[in-house]
């Protein structure tokens, strides 16, 4: 699914009204009445009391409507005009009309209002800001928004929490709706995914209200949501008359004296994910153990006991993953540097692998073109230096990545692969990855990935989707706390099989 910018937003917005040939009011009415259902549906008339915060522009006007639809169907309602400035849109004021016609009269909160008082129990819309935020709200209406998240109710964001600009960070962290629920119009907005902001969102939900599909098909978006639908097409089905050749040969090269568990996960990943031939190259400690804990996987090693000091593979691998447990001595760091040189094939890179490329940039001119680096925060910071914001970090790792023509796996609640200018933001995952090895197996995900003919960037996209989607399968058996790197390769087969389940058929609602 497409992210668009506010801007974006607005066009797509415009394009409706003229397609439809519709008033701008008309599509206000569609969005909020879909938002109604949305309550109506869940609270099928219990009587708890619901108090509706709205602003003066087109958000509050949906608030608005939504506050005349819950009185029409016999809610409790309180209505807040928030007052903040005297430009009212046009839609606003007709529905602020409407709403005194049912012989609802908003209270309006200004400056020097009293806060109301807001139960735990009672339920809060927030319709103050949308995605025309251009400022920091005022200081009252941001001690407002604090007095609405001290108060423990559950807050419904309409489209955004407000106080929340869609394209950058808030002016004020302390003047934004903490949301409970956000009820977003027809596409996500990239705030949600980003660490800096997506904390002001608990769960969220896209409501569609039919804004032109042409025009958002033809509309390019500088981000992309990726959920089923999204990797659903990349997958590259099996062939009947194939043969483990056909699925490409991976190496991975890692390990060092006390960190040769890191290459078990990996290749083993590497494995089930469905590369034909893996082989693992390790210093001298590790045959044994590697020999004996994933037997499908060849060994070679280097000369040395514990750690690697040259790299010498015979043969033109199909894909190299290399780093995991490597360490950062000297010799492992020249002999890295020597491979980079003549190795031709596509790399994934990852843990020492991207600290050995910070300390040394030149060596960034030999990465393999169409390789994938997959730095967590900390080594994305060592690669890219330091950021201002999650907006400014995306920017950077975007001009990094085209620079040296890599694919960028920028890890994190929602992994954002990063491509071409493009980034591709990941739905799946959950707390319980936050655990040794994770990062192994995504590696070994994505090279074996490579290995069976997936382009970089697909290999980053579905890997990334893939690995989540293990990880979420495994929770629903271990819990969070239990869940291992181990657990994800157990439930690679899973994941593969998920993606191809059908969907249950969907709840009717018979509320109206
Ligand atoms: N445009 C459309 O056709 C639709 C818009 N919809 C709603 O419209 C919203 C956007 O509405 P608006 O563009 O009117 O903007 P908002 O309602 O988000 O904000 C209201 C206005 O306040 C002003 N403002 C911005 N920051 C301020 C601040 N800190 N203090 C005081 N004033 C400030 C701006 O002039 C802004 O336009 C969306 O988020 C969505 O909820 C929906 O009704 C669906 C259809
Ligand atoms: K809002």
């Amino acid at each position: 699914m497409k992210i668009f910018t506010a801007h974006q937003i607005y066009e797509a917005d415009k394009s409706t009204i003229k397609k439809e040939q519709i008033k701008s009011d008309e599509l206000m009415e569609r969005a909020a009445t879909q938002l109604f259902e949305w309550i109506h549906s869940r609270l099928r008339g219990t009587q708890v009391n619901i108090q509706l915060f709205c602003g003066i522009g087109n958000n509050g006007g949906d608030g608005m409507v939504l506050a005349r639809k819950l009185q029409e169907h016999g809610y409790s309602i309180k209505v807040y005009v928030v007052n903040y400035s005297d430009k009212r849109s046009k839609d606003f004021l007709l529905n602020l009309e409407r709403l005194k016609e049912n012989k609802v009269w908003p209270d309006f909160i200004n400056k020097e209002s009293d806060l109301p008082q807001i139960s735990p129990n009672d339920i809060v819309v927030d319709a103050i800001f949308g995605i025309g935020l251009n400022r920091a709200p005022d200081a009252w209406v941001g001690n407002l928004i604090q007095h609405i998240n001290g108060s423990r109710a559950f807050v419904l964001s309409v489209d955004v929490p407000s106080g929340l600009p869609v394209d950058r960070n808030p002016w004020n962290k302390e003047y934004v709706i903490q949301s409970s629920y956000v009820l977003s119009f027809q596409l996500p907005k990239l705030v949600f995914f980003l660490p800096e902001t997506g904390v002001y969102v608990n769960q969220w939900e896209i409501v569609d209200i039919g804004l032109n599909p042409d025009f958002i098909a033809k509309t390019d978006a500088d981000f992309e949501l990726i959920g089923r639908p999204e990797v659903l097409p990349m997958y590259r089905p099996r062939l009947k008359f194939s043969h483990k050749g056909t699925y490409g040969h991976s190496v991975i090269i890692g390990g060092s004296y006390g960190k040769i568990g890191a290459v078990q996960l990996a290749t083993n990943a590497c494995l089930s994910v469905g590369s034909g031939l893996v082989t693992a190259f390790v210093p001298k400690c590790g045959y044994d153990s590697l020999q004996t804990a994933v037997p499908e996987v060849m060994v070679l090693t280097g000369s040395r006991e514990k750690g690697i000091s040259e790299i010498e593979i015979p043969f033109e691998p199909t894909v190299v993953g290399i780093g995991v447990g490597i360490g950062l001595d000297g010799d492992t760091v020249s002999a890295f540097g020597n491979f980079l040189k003549k190795v031709n094939s596509p790399m994934v890179i990852d843990a020492d692998g991207l600290n050995i490329l910070s300390q040394n940039p030149e060596m960034l001119t030999d990465v393999p073109g169409l390789s994938v680096l997959t730095p967590h925060p900390k080594e994305l910071q060592r690669l890219i230096g330091n950021w201002t914001s999650d907006f400014d970090k995306l920017e950077k790792a975007k001009a990094f990545a085209s620079k040296y023509n890599i694919v960028l796996v920028i890890k994190g609640a929602h992994t954002i692969t990063i491509y071409k200018g493009k980034g591709y933001v990941n739905t799946t995952g959950n707390p319980g990855m936050a655990t040794a090895g994770s990062g192994d197996v995504l590696t070994g995900m994505i090279a074996g990935l490579m290995a069976q003919g997936y382009p970089s960037v697909e290999a980053a996209i579905f890997g990334v989707y893939l690995h989540g989607l293990a990880g979420d399968l495994g929770v629903s058996s271990k819990g969070y706390e239990a869940l291992k790197a181990s657990s994800l390769i157990e439930n690679i087969g899973s994941a593969y099989s998920e993606l191809f389940r059908q969907p249950e058929m969907e709840q009717k609602d018979n509320t109206q």
